[in-house]
Protein backbone atom coordinates (compact mmCIF):
# COMPACT_ATOMS: atom_id res chain seq x y z
CA UNK A 1 0.00 0.00 0.00
CA UNK A 2 1.43 3.76 -0.55
CA UNK A 3 2.35 5.77 2.49
CA UNK A 4 0.80 9.41 2.39
CA UNK A 5 3.64 11.83 2.07
CA UNK A 6 2.31 13.87 5.31
CA UNK A 7 2.12 10.78 7.77
CA UNK A 8 4.93 10.82 10.32
CA UNK A 9 7.11 7.77 10.12
CA UNK A 10 5.85 6.86 14.18
CA UNK A 11 2.43 6.64 13.07
CA UNK A 12 0.40 3.93 10.51
CA UNK A 13 -3.44 4.38 9.76
CA UNK A 14 -5.36 1.08 10.32
CA UNK A 15 -9.01 0.82 9.78
CA UNK A 16 -11.47 1.84 12.98
CA UNK A 17 -14.34 0.34 13.51
CA UNK A 18 -16.59 3.12 13.68
CA UNK A 19 -14.41 6.35 12.70
CA UNK A 20 -12.79 5.05 9.39
CA UNK A 21 -9.56 5.01 10.17
CA UNK A 22 -7.18 5.66 13.70
CA UNK A 23 -3.42 6.56 14.13
CA UNK A 24 -1.29 3.88 15.76
CA UNK A 25 2.41 4.13 17.19
CA UNK A 26 4.79 2.16 14.64
CA UNK A 27 7.67 2.52 17.62
CA UNK A 28 8.12 3.80 21.32
CA UNK A 29 6.90 7.45 21.79
CA UNK A 30 7.99 9.13 24.62
CA UNK A 31 5.91 11.91 27.05
CA UNK A 32 6.66 15.15 25.47
CA UNK A 33 8.33 13.74 22.22
CA UNK A 34 6.27 15.40 19.14
CA UNK A 35 4.17 13.45 16.66
CA UNK A 36 3.32 15.76 14.49
CA UNK A 37 3.99 19.65 12.82
CA UNK A 38 1.39 20.65 10.18
CA UNK A 39 0.47 24.26 9.06
CA UNK A 40 -3.50 25.86 8.96
CA UNK A 41 -4.78 25.56 6.24
CA UNK A 42 -7.07 28.22 6.89
CA UNK A 43 -7.66 29.66 10.23
CA UNK A 44 -9.67 32.97 11.70
CA UNK A 45 -8.94 35.00 14.97
CA UNK A 46 -12.59 34.91 17.16
CA UNK A 47 -14.28 38.26 17.07
CA UNK A 48 -12.99 39.07 20.59
CA UNK A 49 -9.05 38.88 19.68
CA UNK A 50 -9.76 41.26 16.36
CA UNK A 51 -7.86 44.14 16.65
CA UNK A 52 -5.85 42.74 19.28
CA UNK A 53 -3.89 40.20 17.30
CA UNK A 54 -2.18 39.97 14.04
CA UNK A 55 -5.07 38.60 11.63
CA UNK A 56 -1.62 36.60 9.84
CA UNK A 57 0.28 34.81 13.04
CA UNK A 58 -2.03 35.48 15.26
CA UNK A 59 0.67 37.06 17.77
CA UNK A 60 0.03 40.00 19.96
CA UNK A 61 2.13 43.02 19.12
CA UNK A 62 5.60 43.19 19.87
CA UNK A 63 7.15 46.23 20.11
CA UNK A 64 5.21 48.45 17.73
CA UNK A 65 0.94 48.25 17.33
CA UNK A 66 -0.47 46.65 15.07
CA UNK A 67 -1.05 48.45 11.59
CA UNK A 68 -4.54 48.35 10.04
CA UNK A 69 -5.52 47.63 6.34
CA UNK A 70 -6.32 50.55 4.62
CA UNK A 71 -8.17 48.73 2.40
CA UNK A 72 -10.99 47.09 4.40
CA UNK A 73 -9.67 48.68 8.15
CA UNK A 74 -11.02 45.15 8.89
CA UNK A 75 -7.73 43.48 9.21
CA UNK A 76 -4.87 43.98 11.32
CA UNK A 77 -1.05 43.16 10.91
CA UNK A 78 2.08 42.99 12.96
CA UNK A 79 3.86 44.37 9.83
CA UNK A 80 4.45 44.65 6.14
CA UNK A 81 5.78 41.02 5.97
CA UNK A 82 2.65 39.41 7.59
CA UNK A 83 0.49 41.80 5.52
CA UNK A 84 1.92 40.74 2.43
CA UNK A 85 2.07 36.98 3.23
CA UNK A 86 -1.95 37.10 3.56
CA UNK A 87 -2.75 39.45 1.29
CA UNK A 88 -1.08 36.43 -1.13
CA UNK A 89 -2.68 33.80 0.50
CA UNK A 90 -6.45 35.22 0.48
CA UNK A 91 -7.06 38.71 1.67
CA UNK A 92 -7.05 40.41 -1.73
CA UNK A 93 -9.92 38.86 -2.98
CA UNK A 94 -12.32 39.89 0.07
CA UNK A 95 -10.68 43.25 1.10
CA UNK A 96 -13.18 45.26 -1.36
CA UNK A 97 -15.96 43.32 -0.14
CA UNK A 98 -15.29 42.29 3.69
CA UNK A 99 -17.08 45.52 5.10
CA UNK A 100 -20.40 45.26 2.84
CA UNK A 101 -20.75 41.58 3.61
CA UNK A 102 -20.40 41.59 7.61
CA UNK A 103 -22.62 44.20 7.79
CA UNK A 104 -25.46 42.46 5.19
CA UNK A 105 -28.53 40.81 7.18
CA UNK A 106 -27.54 37.44 5.65
CA UNK A 107 -24.21 37.70 8.30
CA UNK A 108 -25.89 39.60 11.03
CA UNK A 109 -28.74 36.75 11.27
CA UNK A 110 -26.06 33.97 11.94
CA UNK A 111 -25.17 32.94 15.50
CA UNK A 112 -21.65 33.88 16.74
CA UNK A 113 -20.32 30.51 15.59
CA UNK A 114 -21.49 30.53 12.12
CA UNK A 115 -20.17 33.96 11.86
CA UNK A 116 -16.82 32.38 12.10
CA UNK A 117 -17.44 29.48 9.87
CA UNK A 118 -18.66 31.69 7.42
CA UNK A 119 -15.45 33.85 7.31
CA UNK A 120 -13.04 30.51 7.65
CA UNK A 121 -14.93 29.92 4.55
CA UNK A 122 -14.79 32.84 2.98
CA UNK A 123 -10.82 32.15 3.41
CA UNK A 124 -10.88 28.87 2.01
CA UNK A 125 -12.43 29.90 -0.68
CA UNK A 126 -10.39 32.97 -1.46
CA UNK A 127 -7.38 30.94 -1.18
CA UNK A 128 -8.71 28.33 -3.56
CA UNK A 129 -9.54 30.73 -5.93
CA UNK A 130 -6.10 31.71 -6.72
CA UNK A 131 -5.49 28.11 -8.06
CA UNK A 132 -4.40 28.14 -11.96
CA UNK A 133 -7.49 25.84 -12.28
CA UNK A 134 -9.57 27.88 -9.47
CA UNK A 135 -11.18 25.55 -7.08
CA UNK A 136 -9.65 22.65 -8.28
CA UNK A 137 -10.02 20.26 -6.18
CA UNK A 138 -6.75 18.48 -6.26
CA UNK A 139 -5.05 22.04 -5.80
CA UNK A 140 -2.50 21.07 -3.14
CA UNK A 141 -2.02 18.54 -0.62
CA UNK A 142 -3.83 19.79 2.26
CA UNK A 143 -6.90 20.79 -0.03
CA UNK A 144 -7.25 17.23 -1.58
CA UNK A 145 -6.66 16.00 2.36
CA UNK A 146 -9.53 17.85 3.45
CA UNK A 147 -11.54 16.93 0.51
CA UNK A 148 -10.91 13.46 1.94
CA UNK A 149 -12.30 14.02 5.56
CA UNK A 150 -15.24 12.11 6.78
CA UNK A 151 -18.44 14.68 6.57
CA UNK A 152 -20.23 15.46 9.47
CA UNK A 153 -22.99 12.91 10.29
CA UNK A 154 -25.96 15.09 10.10
CA UNK A 155 -26.60 15.69 6.48
CA UNK A 156 -28.68 18.50 6.65
CA UNK A 157 -25.89 21.09 7.89
CA UNK A 158 -26.05 23.26 5.51
CA UNK A 159 -23.43 26.05 4.66
CA UNK A 160 -23.62 29.81 5.89
CA UNK A 161 -23.64 32.69 3.37
CA UNK A 162 -20.28 33.94 2.52
CA UNK A 163 -18.04 36.83 1.55
CA UNK A 164 -18.28 37.44 -2.80
CA UNK A 165 -15.65 36.57 -4.03
CA UNK A 166 -14.69 36.70 -8.01
CA UNK A 167 -14.68 34.11 -9.47
CA UNK A 168 -17.44 32.62 -7.82
CA UNK A 169 -17.32 29.11 -6.18
CA UNK A 170 -19.33 26.13 -7.72
CA UNK A 171 -22.34 26.75 -5.34
CA UNK A 172 -21.63 22.49 -4.44
CA UNK A 173 -17.99 23.28 -3.48
CA UNK A 174 -19.43 25.39 -0.52
CA UNK A 175 -21.63 22.74 0.93
CA UNK A 176 -18.64 19.89 0.53
CA UNK A 177 -16.40 21.97 2.12
CA UNK A 178 -18.83 23.13 4.82
CA UNK A 179 -19.83 19.41 6.03
CA UNK A 180 -16.57 18.79 7.22
CA UNK A 181 -16.01 21.54 9.14
CA UNK A 182 -18.32 20.93 12.41
CA UNK A 183 -16.47 17.47 13.19
CA UNK A 184 -12.80 18.43 11.63
CA UNK A 185 -12.03 21.74 12.68
CA UNK A 186 -9.75 22.79 15.73
CA UNK A 187 -10.05 25.64 18.55
CA UNK A 188 -6.55 27.51 18.56
CA UNK A 189 -5.29 28.02 21.96
CA UNK A 190 -2.84 30.00 23.58
CA UNK A 191 -2.04 28.63 26.99
CA UNK A 192 -5.75 26.80 27.07
CA UNK A 193 -7.10 30.53 25.96
CA UNK A 194 -9.27 29.75 22.62
CA UNK A 195 -8.23 32.94 19.94
CA UNK A 196 -8.90 31.39 17.29
CA UNK A 197 -10.47 28.62 15.21
CA UNK A 198 -8.40 26.57 12.21
CA UNK A 199 -8.47 23.83 9.76
CA UNK A 200 -5.51 21.33 9.97
CA UNK A 201 -6.32 18.32 7.77
CA UNK A 202 -3.50 16.05 8.50
CA UNK A 203 -4.19 16.64 11.90
CA UNK A 204 -7.97 15.67 11.33
CA UNK A 205 -7.53 12.73 9.42
CA UNK A 206 -5.28 10.93 12.02
CA UNK A 207 -6.40 11.44 15.25
CA UNK A 208 -9.78 9.99 16.39
CA UNK A 209 -11.26 11.54 19.66
CA UNK A 210 -10.70 10.16 23.46
CA UNK A 211 -11.75 11.53 26.48
CA UNK A 212 -8.40 10.17 28.03
CA UNK A 213 -5.83 11.30 25.27
CA UNK A 214 -2.50 10.28 25.03
CA UNK A 215 -1.60 13.36 22.70
CA UNK A 216 -2.86 17.28 22.58
CA UNK A 217 -2.59 19.96 20.38
CA UNK A 218 -0.58 22.96 20.72
CA UNK A 219 0.10 26.40 18.64
CA UNK A 220 2.79 27.93 17.71
CA UNK A 221 2.61 31.65 16.70
CA UNK A 222 5.66 32.94 14.95
CA UNK A 223 6.51 36.19 13.05
CA UNK A 224 5.38 36.19 9.50
CA UNK A 225 4.18 32.99 9.24
CA UNK A 226 0.43 31.18 10.01
CA UNK A 227 -0.09 29.49 12.93
CA UNK A 228 1.47 25.90 13.31
CA UNK A 229 -0.47 23.18 15.29
CA UNK A 230 2.46 20.61 16.58
CA UNK A 231 1.08 17.12 18.18
CA UNK A 232 2.48 16.07 21.68
CA UNK A 233 2.90 13.07 23.17
CA UNK A 234 1.73 13.28 26.68
CA UNK A 235 2.46 9.80 27.68
CA UNK A 236 4.87 7.64 26.71
CA UNK A 237 2.93 5.27 24.01
CA UNK A 238 3.73 1.74 23.11
CA UNK A 239 3.84 0.70 19.83
CA UNK A 240 0.86 -0.45 18.27
CA UNK A 241 -1.39 1.63 20.70
CA UNK A 242 -3.98 4.41 19.20
CA UNK A 243 -2.83 7.98 19.34
CA UNK A 244 -6.00 10.41 20.63
CA UNK A 245 -6.58 14.06 21.07
CA UNK A 246 -9.49 15.07 22.45
CA UNK A 247 -12.03 16.76 20.85
CA UNK A 248 -12.79 18.57 23.96
CA UNK A 249 -12.41 19.14 27.42
CA UNK A 250 -12.73 16.19 29.14
CA UNK A 251 -13.89 17.49 32.21
CA UNK A 252 -17.28 17.72 30.93
CA UNK A 253 -18.41 14.73 32.50
CA UNK A 254 -21.87 15.06 31.82
CA UNK A 255 -22.09 17.20 28.74
CA UNK A 256 -19.21 15.74 26.92
CA UNK A 257 -21.48 12.86 25.46
CA UNK A 258 -23.79 14.74 24.07
CA UNK A 259 -21.13 17.28 22.28
CA UNK A 260 -19.82 14.06 20.98
CA UNK A 261 -23.03 13.10 19.73
CA UNK A 262 -23.98 15.95 18.26
CA UNK A 263 -21.27 17.43 16.48
CA UNK A 264 -19.02 14.55 16.06
CA UNK A 265 -21.74 12.23 15.30
CA UNK A 266 -20.49 9.26 17.44
CA UNK A 267 -21.11 7.89 20.85
CA UNK A 268 -18.05 7.74 22.70
CA UNK A 269 -16.94 4.55 23.94
CA UNK A 270 -13.29 5.53 25.93
CA UNK A 271 -12.83 3.97 29.62
CA UNK A 272 -14.02 6.93 31.42
CA UNK A 273 -17.16 7.35 29.44
CA UNK A 274 -17.89 3.52 29.60
CA UNK A 275 -17.28 3.84 33.45
CA UNK A 276 -18.93 6.81 33.84
CA UNK A 277 -22.40 5.40 32.22
CA UNK A 278 -21.83 2.26 34.19
CA UNK A 279 -22.30 4.74 37.46
CA UNK A 280 -25.05 6.50 36.57
CA UNK A 281 -27.39 7.57 38.41
CA UNK A 282 -24.41 9.54 40.34
CA UNK A 283 -25.00 9.93 43.87
CA UNK A 284 -25.82 13.65 45.01
CA UNK A 285 -23.06 15.14 46.89
CA UNK A 286 -23.64 15.72 50.78
CA UNK A 287 -25.72 18.39 51.63
CA UNK A 288 -24.56 19.19 55.60
CA UNK A 289 -22.01 21.38 54.90
CA UNK A 290 -19.56 18.94 58.14
CA UNK A 291 -20.52 16.08 55.93
CA UNK A 292 -19.47 17.49 52.88
CA UNK A 293 -16.21 18.89 54.31
CA UNK A 294 -15.54 14.92 55.70
CA UNK A 295 -16.59 13.49 52.09
CA UNK A 296 -14.15 16.13 50.30
CA UNK A 297 -11.38 15.01 53.30
CA UNK A 298 -11.98 11.47 51.85
CA UNK A 299 -11.24 12.01 48.29
CA UNK A 300 -8.13 14.00 49.27
CA UNK A 301 -6.99 10.94 51.04
CA UNK A 302 -8.38 8.77 48.10
CA UNK A 303 -6.28 10.67 45.19
CA UNK A 304 -4.04 10.97 47.74
CA UNK A 305 -1.90 14.11 46.47
CA UNK A 306 1.22 14.49 49.54
CA UNK A 307 2.66 17.96 49.63
CA UNK A 308 6.34 16.94 50.00
CA UNK A 309 8.94 18.21 47.91
CA UNK A 310 9.92 16.03 44.90
CA UNK A 311 6.53 13.85 44.91
CA UNK A 312 5.31 12.80 41.85
CA UNK A 313 1.55 13.40 41.28
CA UNK A 314 -0.32 10.08 41.57
CA UNK A 315 -1.08 8.40 38.75
CA UNK A 316 -4.99 7.21 39.25
CA UNK A 317 -8.18 6.19 37.15
CA UNK A 318 -11.57 7.17 37.38
CA UNK A 319 -12.61 4.13 37.11
CA UNK A 320 -11.31 3.37 40.71
CA UNK A 321 -13.52 6.25 42.40
CA UNK A 322 -15.22 4.41 45.22
CA UNK A 323 -18.74 4.61 45.42
CA UNK A 324 -19.09 7.11 47.98
CA UNK A 325 -16.92 9.62 46.26
CA UNK A 326 -18.80 9.28 42.69
CA UNK A 327 -20.97 12.42 43.89
CA UNK A 328 -17.74 14.44 43.19
CA UNK A 329 -17.77 13.29 39.56
CA UNK A 330 -20.12 16.27 38.82
CA UNK A 331 -19.27 19.05 35.92
CA UNK A 332 -21.37 21.09 38.38
CA UNK A 333 -19.61 20.26 41.16
CA UNK A 334 -16.19 20.91 39.87
CA UNK A 335 -17.48 24.54 38.25
CA UNK A 336 -18.00 25.43 41.57
CA UNK A 337 -15.00 24.17 43.26
CA UNK A 338 -13.33 26.13 40.49
CA UNK A 339 -15.33 29.32 40.95
CA UNK A 340 -14.78 28.84 45.12
CA UNK A 341 -11.09 28.12 44.87
CA UNK A 342 -10.61 31.36 42.20
CA UNK A 343 -13.13 33.12 44.68
CA UNK A 344 -11.63 33.08 47.76
CA UNK A 345 -8.00 33.50 46.29
CA UNK A 346 -8.94 36.79 45.05
CA UNK A 347 -10.43 37.79 48.25
CA UNK A 348 -7.10 36.60 50.48
CA UNK A 349 -9.68 33.57 52.10
CA UNK A 350 -6.17 31.73 51.89
CA UNK A 351 -7.14 28.67 53.92
CA UNK A 352 -10.11 27.96 51.92
CA UNK A 353 -8.45 28.82 48.41
CA UNK A 354 -6.21 25.84 50.05
CA UNK A 355 -8.84 23.63 50.70
CA UNK A 356 -10.94 23.86 47.66
CA UNK A 357 -7.96 24.52 45.19
CA UNK A 358 -6.50 20.64 46.49
CA UNK A 359 -9.94 19.17 46.93
CA UNK A 360 -9.61 20.24 42.72
CA UNK A 361 -6.86 19.48 42.00
CA UNK A 362 -7.45 15.48 43.44
CA UNK A 363 -10.76 15.79 41.19
CA UNK A 364 -8.27 16.48 37.94
CA UNK A 365 -5.79 14.08 38.78
CA UNK A 366 -9.19 11.82 38.86
CA UNK A 367 -10.65 13.07 35.42
CA UNK A 368 -7.98 13.73 33.58
CA UNK A 369 -4.80 11.94 32.24
CA UNK A 370 -1.19 11.97 33.42
CA UNK A 371 0.56 15.51 32.23
CA UNK A 372 -3.02 17.10 31.36
CA UNK A 373 -2.30 20.94 30.64
CA UNK A 374 -4.98 21.48 32.95
CA UNK A 375 -3.46 19.77 35.77
CA UNK A 376 -0.28 21.96 35.68
CA UNK A 377 -2.07 25.25 34.98
CA UNK A 378 -3.73 24.29 38.50
CA UNK A 379 -0.77 23.78 40.21
CA UNK A 380 0.38 27.00 38.96
CA UNK A 381 -2.86 28.98 40.57
CA UNK A 382 -1.74 27.11 43.72
CA UNK A 383 1.58 27.88 43.84
CA UNK A 384 0.44 31.47 43.39
CA UNK A 385 -2.22 31.54 45.54
CA UNK A 386 0.65 29.93 48.16
CA UNK A 387 2.90 32.96 47.54
CA UNK A 388 0.29 35.74 47.98
CA UNK A 389 -0.70 34.13 51.22
CA UNK A 390 3.24 34.75 52.02
CA UNK A 391 3.83 38.16 50.96
CA UNK A 392 0.50 39.23 52.19
CA UNK A 393 1.26 38.20 55.80
CA UNK A 394 4.79 38.92 56.59
CA UNK A 395 4.56 38.30 60.32
CA UNK A 396 3.97 35.01 60.41
CA UNK A 397 5.92 33.13 62.53
CA UNK A 398 8.75 31.56 60.99
CA UNK A 399 7.94 27.80 61.23
CA UNK A 400 4.45 28.64 58.84
CA UNK A 401 6.55 30.60 56.78
CA UNK A 402 8.87 28.13 56.00
CA UNK A 403 6.32 24.94 55.66
CA UNK A 404 4.10 27.72 53.10
CA UNK A 405 7.27 28.16 51.19
CA UNK A 406 8.12 24.96 50.65
CA UNK A 407 4.39 24.62 49.41
CA UNK A 408 5.16 27.15 46.76
CA UNK A 409 8.32 24.67 45.69
CA UNK A 410 6.53 21.73 45.63
CA UNK A 411 3.63 23.23 43.52
CA UNK A 412 5.91 24.67 41.21
CA UNK A 413 8.14 21.44 40.35
CA UNK A 414 4.76 19.80 39.87
CA UNK A 415 3.63 22.46 37.56
CA UNK A 416 6.93 22.41 35.60
CA UNK A 417 6.70 18.78 35.01
CA UNK A 418 3.25 18.61 33.77
CA UNK A 419 3.91 21.71 31.53
CA UNK A 420 6.87 20.24 30.52
CA UNK A 421 5.90 17.49 28.98
CA UNK A 422 3.43 19.95 26.29
CA UNK A 423 6.36 22.50 26.11
CA UNK A 424 6.41 26.06 25.17
CA UNK A 425 3.42 27.34 22.99
CA UNK A 426 0.96 30.12 22.29
CA UNK A 427 2.38 33.47 23.26
CA UNK A 428 5.74 34.38 24.02
CA UNK A 429 4.92 34.96 28.30
CA UNK A 430 3.50 31.30 29.08
CA UNK A 431 3.17 30.04 32.46
CA UNK A 432 6.88 27.72 32.04
CA UNK A 433 8.34 31.28 31.91
CA UNK A 434 6.24 32.45 35.03
CA UNK A 435 7.07 29.11 36.99
CA UNK A 436 10.83 30.41 36.21
CA UNK A 437 10.49 33.66 37.75
CA UNK A 438 9.12 32.51 41.08
CA UNK A 439 11.47 29.76 41.25
CA UNK A 440 14.26 32.20 40.79
CA UNK A 441 12.80 34.74 43.07
CA UNK A 442 12.34 32.23 45.71
CA UNK A 443 16.15 30.82 45.40
CA UNK A 444 17.20 34.52 45.77
CA UNK A 445 15.60 34.52 49.12
C1 LIG B 1 -11.30 14.40 12.93
S1 LIG B 1 -12.11 13.06 12.24
C2 LIG B 1 -11.09 11.70 12.67
C3 LIG B 1 -10.42 11.06 11.50
C4 LIG B 1 -10.99 9.79 11.00
N1 LIG B 1 -10.55 8.69 11.82
C5 LIG B 1 -10.61 9.50 9.52
O1 LIG B 1 -10.42 8.33 9.20
O2 LIG B 1 -10.57 10.45 8.72
C6 LIG B 1 -13.49 13.02 13.28
C7 LIG B 1 -14.50 11.94 12.97
O3 LIG B 1 -13.93 10.66 13.26
C8 LIG B 1 -14.88 9.85 13.96
N2 LIG B 1 -14.37 9.61 15.31
C9 LIG B 1 -13.38 10.27 15.95
N3 LIG B 1 -13.15 9.74 17.16
C10 LIG B 1 -14.00 8.73 17.32
C11 LIG B 1 -14.25 7.78 18.36
N4 LIG B 1 -13.55 7.82 19.49
N5 LIG B 1 -15.21 6.86 18.16
C12 LIG B 1 -15.93 6.82 17.02
N6 LIG B 1 -15.74 7.68 16.00
C13 LIG B 1 -14.79 8.62 16.13
C14 LIG B 1 -16.18 10.61 13.97
O4 LIG B 1 -16.90 10.25 12.83
C15 LIG B 1 -15.72 12.04 13.85
O5 LIG B 1 -16.70 12.87 13.26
Amino acid sequence: MQVAPWLPQTIKLVSHPKARDQSVATTQIKAGSSILTTPAFASILLDSEKGRRCDNCFRLPQDKPLRRCTGCGSYWYCNAECQNVQWRKHHKRICKTINVFTVSPGYQALPLHEKHDSILLSHVIAQMSFSSTPYSLEDSSLTSVFLSLLPHADDSVTAPVICPIKPPPPAHLLQTLYTRFGNNNFAIHSHLNTIGHGIFPIASRLFNHSCLPNAAAKYHLSPDQSVVMEIVALQEIQPGEQICLPYLDPALLQTRQQILEISYGFKCRCPSCSFLNRAEPLPEPPIDPKELSNREIQLRNFVGFVLRTGVELPKISIETTLPALRCFLRESYMADLSNQFRDASHESQYDLAFESGITLLSLYLLVYPENYPQIGMHLLELAKTSWNRRISSPDLPETQDTEIKSQVQVFLSAASRVLTVLGEEGDDDGPLKEIAVLERLLSEE
